[in-house]
């Protein structure tokens, strides 16, 4: 039996705050978010009518990544998108993560993502059910997976790489 995740804060963020925000986004409490195993990372699959729509939220989400120097692992296979908050370093969940999906959900609302009925009403999941029957058919976390792989230490300072 596994046991649902707690978060993991990277380092300086305020627990409290962290907390607060969280809450709201996650199954459990009627949110669309749920913490990956390690509880570092809030991940989610945004679905629309067509690759058009799914491509200007996708544009949309960029843009705030802009603004805020901070960028998800995502991934996205046609109507789509599958999108891992995370910080790298210092690693963990942050304040950041925590704000940007938030704006993730109204931009998806503002886009017209289509919420499938299950979704709608709050829900108490096991991880390892999640995504069963869903985008995973198309292998969406797997496929972010490997391009995080490919990125190596993307966001360690520069004084700090490993050589
Ligand atoms: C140097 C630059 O500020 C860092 O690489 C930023 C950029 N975007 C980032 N994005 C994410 N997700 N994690 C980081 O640690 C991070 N660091």
């Amino acid at each position: 039996m596994s046991t649902t995740p707690r978060p993991n804060f990277s380092a300086g963020s305020d627990p409290a705050a962290a907390e607060a925000a969280l809450a709201p986004l996650l199954t459990a409490n009627g949110g669309r978010w749920t913490l990956n195993p390690s509880g570092e990372a809030l991940e989610r699959e945004f679905k629309f009518k067509t690759f058009a729509k799914t491509w200007d939220f996708m544009t949309a989400v960029s843009l705030q990544c802009k603004l805020k120097n901070h960028h998800p692992e995502w991934s996205n296979v046609f109507n789509t998108t599958f999108i891992r908050w995370t910080t790298h370093h210092p690693k963990g969940l942050s304040t950041l993560d925590l704000e940007l999906a938030t704006t993730c959900d109204r931009l998806a609302h503002d886009f017209g993502e289509v919420v499938p009925p299950s979704d709608s009403q709050p829900q108490q999941q096991a991880p390892e059910a999640k995504g069963t029957g869903k985008g995973e058919a198309c292998g969406l976390a797997g496929l972010a997976d490997r391009v995080v792989g490919g990125a190596g230490d993307c966001c360690v300072p520069k004084g700090k790489k490993a050589t």
